[in-house]
């Protein structure tokens, strides 16, 4: 191909100096491929890695075409996490700033009555999380959400999460507000495809309408995670996984490192994130059981680098794209190996290196195999935490440390807590997305 800069490819030159400005002059091979093919009209699944620029293979070629007819509810792009849905519009609205970009932010956890009035503004672009949106849907007039039929786009970013069962009835309800087919473009990014995915590849002509384009970047060995990510794994025994994860925050090669620690349940972040703020760690958390407002206090402080370390569950293993993170450490171990792709894709970012540590404990081997075979790659044995001897000075305070926070969550009911908003959850269908 010899396309090689954005504006050949087909971006309005206001962007071309937005991007410019922003340092991003050659674009990836998934933009070089997508790009063109969106600016002509078809519909788009693009698959490539993570970190390797699938949002401006999207959002470059709607804004281009917004800009040519600058009209409002112009695109919705449906993403599966909240904190995702502020990314993308973060970056729509600092892309579009000059044109006077008009972007609603759709969630869960945020005021209703304030996305009721952002949307009877007619926003040009909508950035959602399913289960929000289909609430508007569902309990607002045309007023605030007729526009949406007038929809030009519909992005589905990290498609094949969006369209499992979890998905699925909130999704009907997005899809049903908006333009047929032949009236839209649809456009699906992944780093992880599925056979749902792939099945939609060969789904028949719409008619009236330029064929789907489907590309998915191949790389030449077959690795499914970016070549500057560097896997390793670390043999611990389950008792004392607390006391080597201290000792590898705080060992000479991590100690000023970003880093993200997964873990599979909200409880044990609440506990590793109280046990490492008493030994001295500037930690946040992120996690599903967390208030919304402290979910967004808590990502801004990591990204702004006032904590060096956050703990999470998957709510922020998709799409977040924090450029300082260099080391992810897989705590617990996923049981979805694509899961451990979108974790560890955290790091090694457009091009940067960065380094994914996962703990193995007895009963975790078959999954660290099933992992291994799923990328295509042996990870390699972690040579930075191996002194026993200090290993066992560490467990000491860590002990007392992680009992302490234990007590303290005891004292605050932090599991019950948990319980009730569950229930809650449960009866509010509305708190969903
Ligand atoms: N052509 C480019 N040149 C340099 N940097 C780029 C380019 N395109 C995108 N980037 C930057 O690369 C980073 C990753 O991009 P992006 O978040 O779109 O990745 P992604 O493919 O969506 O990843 P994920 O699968 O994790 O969601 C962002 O910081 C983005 O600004």
């Amino acid at each position: 191909m010899s396309v090689s800069n954005f504006k050949t490819l087909g971006l309005s030159k206001w962007l071309v100096e937005s991007l410019t400005a922003m340092k991003i002059t050659q674009p990836t091979e998934i933009q070089k491929h997508c790009i063109p093919k969106i600016l002509e009209g078809r519909d788009c699944i693009g698959g490539a890695k993570t970190g390797s620029g699938k949002t401006l293979s999207f959002a470059g070629p709607m804004l281009t075409k917004w800009s040519e007819d600058p009209s409002g509810m112009f695109g919705v792009v449906l993403t599966p996490t909240r904190e995702l849905a502020m990314q993308i519009a973060e970056q729509f609205t600092a892309l579009g700033s000059q044109m006077n970009i008009r972007v609603a932010l759709v969630v869960g956890g945020e005021s209703i009555v304030q996305q009721a009035i952002e949307l009877q503004k007619k926003p040009h672009f909508i950035i959602a999380t399913p289960g929000r949106l289909a609430h508007h849907i569902m309990n607002s007039g045309d007023d605030t959400v007729g526009g949406l039929k007038r929809v030009k786009y519909l992005v589905l970013d990290e498609a094949d999460f969006l369209l499992t069962d979890t998905f699925a009835s909130d999704l009907g309800t997005c899809i049903g507000a908006l333009p047929p087919k032949n009236k839209r473009q649809t456009l699906l990014f992944t780093a992880t495809m599925t056979d749902q995915v792939k099945a939609l590849q060969d789904a028949p002509n719409i008619e009236g309408k330029p064929s789907l384009y489907s590309y998915q970047v191949e790389s030449i060995d077959q690795v499914a995670i970016p070549s500057t990510l560097q896997t390793e794994y670390l043999l611990v025994p389950e008792h004392v996984k607390e006391a080597y994860l201290y000792q590898l925050l705080t060992c000479q090669e991590y100690i000023e490192s970003s880093a993200i620690i997964f873990v599979n349940r909200t409880t044990a972040a609440e506990v590793l994130r109280r046990t490492l703020f008493r030994l001295g760690l500037r930690v946040a958390s992120l996690h599903s059981q967390m208030p919304q407002q402290e979910r967004t206090n808590s990502l801004q402080r990591f990204r702004a680098n006032a904590a060096r370390i956050l703990i999470a569950t998957d709510v922020a293993s998709r799409g977040l794209d924090i450029p300082i993170v260099e080391l992810v450490i897989n705590y617990d171990i996923p049981s979805d190996p694509d899961t451990y792709i979108h974790r560890s894709g955290r790091t090694a970012r457009a091009g940067r290196s960065g380094d994914a540590i996962s703990f193995v404990t007895e009963r975790d081997i078959s999954r660290i195999e099933a992992i291994e075979a799923r990328i295509n790659k042996k990870m390699t044995e972690c040579d930075k935490v191996h002194d026993t001897a200090v290993i066992r000075k560490a467990l000491t305070k860590v002990t007392k440390a992680k009992r302490e926070s234990l007590m303290e969550m005891e004292k605050i009911n932090f599991g019950e807590r948990r319980k009730q908003r569950k229930n809650q959850n449960l009866s509010k269908k509305s708190s969903r997305a």
